[in-house]
């Protein structure tokens, strides 16, 4: 699915209003009524809404669902942000409906002494600004919104926290902004909204769908995407019923030293369930029986080091290499490391420690195959990278980085990032905070090896993997918990995420 731009939003908007056709006001009253069902559901007659509203769009739709709630007998406030201007469009009409229904006790604020007492258990709308916000807030609005978020009430967001950008945030005032309890947003999430610093302003945040026009969507140019669980169906390749495990490759792991021989069993048993046909684990020596007793499905190529890799085996077999999980940084692990870059010829998915040998060799960088994969956390991308000062920064360093050295980055975190060669970046949804815990990276190394083997495109195998890995850890932490889920349960429920995307598929 793609992701736009507030800026584009808005030209989907006018799309909608010229195509479909439909009024203005009829798509502000569309989008307030979905609020307006989402709050009923959730909240009862008891609470009293109080509606903060300014003087765009985002001022109009809180206009229409107090009146819609009103109808549905709620009690309300609207404090309208007045700045001397009559209000112009939906909003004016709005508001004169308003006046019309005489439900609703209707307020301006023109100096920050017009603010209202209110109760702890009103529940607060916020629609001061949306996406036609131009610059960060200051003057009465931002004193506005920090009376907000000084008072104890849950605050719901009208399509964006007052103050928020869609996008960039580098030169905002964090105080100017509203913490919202949730936000409902309206039918695309905010690019902001996917990075971890803004969840304080976005809180919980839900999509709600109010038609907009399917061809302006699509002929609405966009080189972000969130990754889509239909899209991620079609990328997993059916088996044919004559198929035998030579027909699905051979992955070589290189991963474990002494005492990390954990990662190489995790990103191992990963890799075999991610429907590798053979699956050879290059361990240092004294790594031979923990490997061959926990994972007996895997060939074992034995380093000639008795605790570090030194060596790799004949790359001839292989399909796809994975290396990185556990293997530490050893002068003789770096010169095995670069030698492997020289000869490799097949898809390779780099991680963990050959990612922090790389940052320490950047003149390496130049030689990784074109379509590597590099699966750095933030700290190892830091390493890679250099700083950055928030995640639009960060996500801007990622793209230009696999533009220059033509490769896949998989940005780990909440959201992961897929930056693509050619300038596309993927956002994974998947996942949950119970994956932030010992040996998840390592798994998704194991199941992006296993589907490069299997000769998915690495592009397909970066985006399929961080979406199952992501999806077997959300199955999984409902049978465990997100508390006491721990990395080899990913892999556990990995068979569970296959057959959730056959159910889709078979529709
Ligand atoms: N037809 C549409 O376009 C629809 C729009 N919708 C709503 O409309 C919103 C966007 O509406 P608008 O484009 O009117 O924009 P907003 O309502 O976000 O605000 C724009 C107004 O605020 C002013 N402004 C911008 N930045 C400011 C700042 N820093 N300080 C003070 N004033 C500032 C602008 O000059 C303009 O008057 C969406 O977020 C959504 O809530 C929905 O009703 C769905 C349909
Ligand atoms: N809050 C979260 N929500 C979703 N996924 C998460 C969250 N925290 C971590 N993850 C996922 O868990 C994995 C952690 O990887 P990494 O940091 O390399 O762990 P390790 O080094 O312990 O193996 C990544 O795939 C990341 O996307
Ligand atoms: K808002």
């Amino acid at each position: 699915m793609k992701l736009f731009s507030t800026k584009q939003i808005a030209e989907v908007d006018r799309f909608t209003i010229e195509n479909e056709p439909v009024t203005d006001i009829d798509l502000m009253e569309r989008a307030a009524m979905q609020i307006t069902t989402w709050i009923d559901q959730r909240f009862s007659e008891e609470n009293k809404m109080v509606f903060f509203a300014g003087p765009g769009n985002n001022g109009g739709d809180a206009l229409a669902v107090s009146r819609q709630l009103a109808e549905r007998g709620y009690r309300g406030a609207v404090y309208l942000l007045d700045f001397g201007k009559p209000l112009k469009g939906s909003p004016a009409i709005n508001w004169k409906r308003l006046e019309e229904q005489g439900k609703v006790e209707l307020h301006r604020i023109q100096s920050i002494d017009d603010f209202p007492e209110t109760n702890p258990s009103d529940i607060l709308i916020d629609g001061l600004f949306g996406s036609g916000l131009s610059r960060p807030l200051e003057g009465l609005p931002a004193s506005i919104v920090r009376k907000i978020n000084g008072l104890p009430n849950k605050v719901i967001a009208i399509d964006i926290p007052s103050g928020l950008m869609g996008e960039d945030n580098s030169g905002n005032i964090p105080e100017n902004i509203v913490n919202a309890y949730f936000t409902l947003t309206l039918q695309f999430p905010k690019i902001s909204f996917l990075f971890s610093e803004n969840e304080r302003y976005t809180g919980s945040w839900e999509v709600l769908p109010i038609g907009l026009h399917p061809e302006g969507i699509a002929q609405t140019p966009s080189k972000l995407f969130l990754v889509d669980k239909k899209e991620v169906t079609g990328m997993i390749p059916r088996r044919s019923r004559f198929a035998h495990k030579g027909t699905f490759g051979h992955a070589l792991l290189i991963a474990g030293s002494y005492g990390k021989m954990g990662a190489s069993v995790l990103a191992s048993k990963a890799c075999l369930r991610a429907g590798t046909g053979l699956l050879t684990s290059h361990v240092p020596r004294m790594g031979y029986s923990i490997i061959q007793t926990a994972v007996p499905e895997a060939m074992t190529s034995v380093d000639p080091h008795d605790s570090i890799f030194t060596e790799f085996p004949d790359l001839s077999p292989f399909t796809a290499v994975g290396i990185g999980p556990g293997i530490g940084v050893k002068s003789n692990t770096r010169k095995a490391l670069h030698e492997l870059l020289e000869k490799v010829q097949v898809p390779i998915v780099f991680d963990a420690d050959a990612l922090n040998i790389l940052s320490e060799n950047k003149e390496w960088l130049k030689q990784l195959p074109e379509n590597s994969i590099l699966t750095p956390h933030p700290g190892e991308f830091r390493r890679l990278a250099g700083e950055s000062v928030n995640t639009w920064e960060r996500i801007q360093q990622q793209r230009q980085m696999a533009r220059e050295l033509k490769v896949i980055i998989v940005l780990k975190g909440a959201f992961t990032t897929i930056a693509m060669p050619d300038g596309k970046l993927f956002f994974n949804a998947t996942g949950n905070p119970g994956m932030a815990t010992a040996g998840s990276g390592d798994t998704l190394t194991g199941i992006i090896l296993g589907l490069l083997a299997q000769s998915l495109p690495p592009q397909h195998a970066a985006v399929v993997g961080v979406f199952l890995h992501g999806l077997a850890g959300d199955l999984a932490a409902r049978k465990k918990s997100i508390n006491a889920l721990i990395a080899s349960d990913i892999t556990e429920f990995l068979g569970e995420a296959f057959l959730e995307m056959e159910s889709v598929s078979a529709f």
